[in-house]
């Protein structure tokens, strides 16, 4: 059994973040263990408060785990603001660690500021650096480097770019593309491109949290970044097709689709 962590916001509503990383994790087969960086209230709707997490709770929750688990990968989420951003680096950085994966989570579906605009550059310089592989959408790659990115061949200069702002691998993700849902990997020298058609749902509520957790569990089993990017790729693309529609606005995902259909599990 592998162990995999994710440092990242609760989403009362269950389908991303904190609670949609750990279904992830059980879905890999994997054991999921969560450092909880803040309180969200929000649903399929929106997000309608936040309460951010003292600095002292988040650091020793990070320690109450690395001083006692072998953590075996680990994924960030959610980090609000530069106070959370500063504590996570500092005290990880006291560990030798397994590979992170960073999802720079900025604003949520529903428009909401879930990294305060301040908090960018501490992101960056902080975070980036440390990180295996960054995940972002196209809106947060937009708001990283400046510049609009409207199809595959600025997604790629757009790779390149972040690069060279420390992450040894970048997964710029195509979900925002009005044509297709193709996310483009850079290694530092290699392209490698992860097709697939857009779904035409709107229950894409925590997809991208569910991507990046995938990942992490697929590099917490040892397997090499293409072949883990592949396989989440294969799972999100289930997730969505059976998303719930649940609430009355972005369902979330079905983290479990595949299990259930093996065991027999009657949801409907
Ligand atoms: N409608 C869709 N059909 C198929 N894949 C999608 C769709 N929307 C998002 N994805 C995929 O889900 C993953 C998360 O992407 P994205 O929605 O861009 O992230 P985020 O949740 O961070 O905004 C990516 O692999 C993306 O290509
Ligand atoms: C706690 C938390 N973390 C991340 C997201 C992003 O998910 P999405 O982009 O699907 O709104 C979210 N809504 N809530």
């Amino acid at each position: 059994m592998k162990h995999c962590l994710t440092i990242a916001g609760s989403d009362s509503s269950g389908g991303a973040g904190i609670q949609g990383d750990l279904k992830t994790f059980s879905a890999h087969a994997t054991f999921g263990m969560s450092v909880i960086t803040a309180v969200t209230a929000q649903n399929t709707q929106g997000v309608f408060d936040v309460e951010d997490m003292n600095p002292s709770i988040i650091a020793n929750q990070i320690e109450a785990i690395f001083d006692d688990i072998v953590v075996h990968a680990i994924k960030i989420g959610m980090v609000s603001k530069i106070e959370t951003i500063e504590v996570i680096a500092k005290t990880l950085k006291k560990y030798s660690l397994p590979p992170l994966v960073l999802d720079p989570v900025m604003i949520s579906k529903s428009g909401y500021n879930l990294l305060k605009p301040e908090a960018k550059k501490a992101l960056i310089e902080k975070l980036f650096p440390m990180a295996t592989l960054i995940t972002p959408n196209l809106p947060e790659t937009e708001e990283i480097l400046g510049y609009k990115i409207k199809n595959l061949e600025v997604m790629k200069q757009a790779a390149k770019d972040l690069h060279s702002l420390g992450p040894d691998y970048i997964l710029v993700k195509g979900g925002h593309l009005a044509y297709t849902a193709t996310d483009i990997l850079y290694d530092g020298k290699n392209f490698y491109s992860f097709k697939q058609e857009r779904i035409k749902t709107t229950h894409t509520h925590g997809t991208g949290c569910s991507l990046s957790s995938a990942i992490t569990a697929n590099l917490a089993k040892g397997f090499p970044m293409t072949k883990a990017v592949k396989a989440a790729k294969e799972y999100i693309t289930t997730a969505i097709l059976h998303g719930f529609p649940i609430g009355k606005g972005v369902g979330p995902t079905h983290h479990f689709y595949e299990l259930y259909k093996k065991a027999g599990i009657q949801y409907e």
